[in-house]
């Protein structure tokens, strides 16, 4: 284990770290994040002993490295620095072999087996074997510092200190990078304290994270106590915004820029809606934030086009997101740009209807086939059938994250009350349906105007939304039977 007790030290009678103590335990990876200047190499040297402390303490295994002699500390730490001065040109098998003088009596005058291996372990974990006679200075800089890294890992040491070790690399050498070191660190139980500028690969990669801030700790912790939107933006000193891993369990933050959206103003209209036989089309001139169970681009993100497509209701296609996708390029549209679902009913039967609050106006869109009803509340074996009812809510305004889910409960209520009024009976069962089987909800926002942090069912939104889908859901399944009895 790595212990690091009240350390303080600097340049000369310039103290830059003050008061840091931590620890690292075997098998541990800690992340070092903190502006410029803020004295994270300064931090690393002093625990490298390439400067001297003028307070604390640093102990591996309960050993102060004071007490090891240079050969010994060698052994345990390797340190991968920031800047790399070679005045010699080394090949790169040379440069990494370099990693093996601690391990030898006198200069490589007892080359080994295990020196042997250790490098051309080093050169293969890094993927620099099949340049091994290239000079050094003929790489770039990412082939460089993966040369680096391997010097450091041939050097066997229990302890790695890396000053940035993803710098010069491409997203996919960084990973790779990132990868070896996490699985050395897991399988060999070694001990790595990281500098990072990423703080998202940082969260990815690190155990624990500590946030300097002018050579103190600002905060220190597991990636989710120390990548906070609060905390990154004092002592960076810029706006983020904090969201969660798709796959891991781990903050990520995006910066915020002072860059002003195109503020055309944009009004989503009723009257834009272009409705066919073939599709209910809405184009807006700008992106709308969405969220969405569309059969393309689900989720959330930002689209400027949205698309509800008829289908015959025996359409059945394995791969049908990316059939609509192609479906959506054909009718001249980037598939990048839209939101796409399906639906069996005819579309020309969509029913839109624009409604008036204090804050602005918000645009409902609803299809509704009811002939696959379903009562959610019993659970009965049932094939799959197209017959939906597709919702979309266009809202000319500021939603919040909150909002935006508030947004689709209430439009589920506000439909689920239509089917009740209407009678829609799940077919299987003879009660009265919820739902249906295929049913999507899409909520948009023009994101200018009004700021609408909530949209439950008391508050104006919620009361647009609510009246609004249950409006135009009553009114869709009656066109739908309508349709049906003809
Ligand atoms: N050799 C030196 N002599 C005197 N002061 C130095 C020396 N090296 C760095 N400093 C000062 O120490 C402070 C911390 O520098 P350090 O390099 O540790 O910051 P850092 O957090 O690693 O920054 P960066 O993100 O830019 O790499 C800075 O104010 C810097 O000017």
């Amino acid at each position: 284990m790595l212990s690091i007790k009240n350390l303080s030290g600097g340049y000369g009678d310039k103290k830059i770290i003050e008061d840091v103590s931590f620890e690292v335990e075997k098998g541990e990876m800690l992340g070092i994040l903190g502006p410029n200047g803020s004295g994270k190499s300064t931090l690393m040297k002093l625990i490298s002993g390439v400067l001297p402390v003028k307070e604390g303490m640093i102990t591996v295994d309960g050993k102060q490295i004071a007490d090891f002699p240079p050969k010994e500390l060698a052994r345990t730490m390797a340190v991968l620095p920031q800047l790399h001065v070679h005045a010699f040109s080394h090949s790169v098998r040379e440069t990494v072999s370099l990693g093996r003088y601690p391990h030898q009596s006198g200069w490589f005058s007892s080359w080994s087996k295990e020196d042997e291996q250790s490098v051309i372990e080093a050169m293969r974990l890094m993927d620099i074997s099949h340049y091994e006679t290239s000079q050094i200075d003929q790489l770039s800089g990412g082939e460089q510092q993966r040369v680096f890294v391997a010097q450091a890992l041939a050097q066997n040491a229990s302890i790695l200190l890396l000053d940035e070790p993803t710098n010069h690399l491409d997203i996919n050498h960084q990973k790779e990078l990132l990868d070896t070191i996490k699985k050395q660190a897991i399988e060999k139980d070694l001990t790595i304290v990281s500098i990072f500028h990423d703080i998202n690969l940082a969260a990815m990669y690190c155990d624990k994270l500590l946030l300097l801030d002018k050579g103190e700790i600002y905060r220190i912790g597991e990636p989710h106590e120390v990548v906070r939107e609060l905390d990154v933006e004092a002592v960076y000193r810029t706006r983020v915004s904090n969201h969660p891993h798709p796959e891991l369990p781990k903050p990520q933050i995006t910066l915020l820029p002072n860059v002003k959206r195109d503020i055309s103003l944009t009004q989503v209209r009723a009257e834009d809606f272009l409705i066919s036989s073939q599709m209910v089309l809405y184009r807006s001139k700008v992106p709308l934030k969405t969220v969405s169970s569309a059969v393309v681009n689900p989720g959330s993100g930002w689209f400027r086009n949205f698309m509800n497509r008829h289908v015959d209701a025996a359409y059945n296609i394995d791969n049908s997101p990316a059939e609509m996708k192609s479906f959506i390029e054909k009718n001249e549209l980037k598939s990048t740009d839209t939101v796409g679902m399906m639906t069996a009913v005819q579309t020309e039967h969509a029913v839109v209807k624009e409604y008036e609050g204090p804050f602005g106006t918000v645009v409902i869109t609803v299809t509704a086939g009811v002939g696959n009803g379903v009562d959610v509340s019993k659970a009965v074996e049932r094939t799959m059938h197209v017959g939906t009812i597709n919702t979309w809510i266009m809202v000319n305004g500021t939603l919040s994250e909150e909002a935006f889910i508030q947004a689709m409960i209430t439009a589920t209520e506000a439909k689920t009350k239509a089917l009740q009024q209407e009678r829609v009976l799940d077919p299987l069962t003879g009660t009265i349906a919820t739902g249906t089987s295929t049913d999507s909800c899409l909520v948009a926002a023009t994101q200018q105007g009004e700021y609408l942090p909530y949209a439950g069912p008391i508050t104006e939104i919620g009361k647009l939304i609510g009246r609004g889908v249950f409006e135009c859901t009553v009114e869709g399944i009656k066109v739908y039977r309508e349709a049906k009895k003809a």
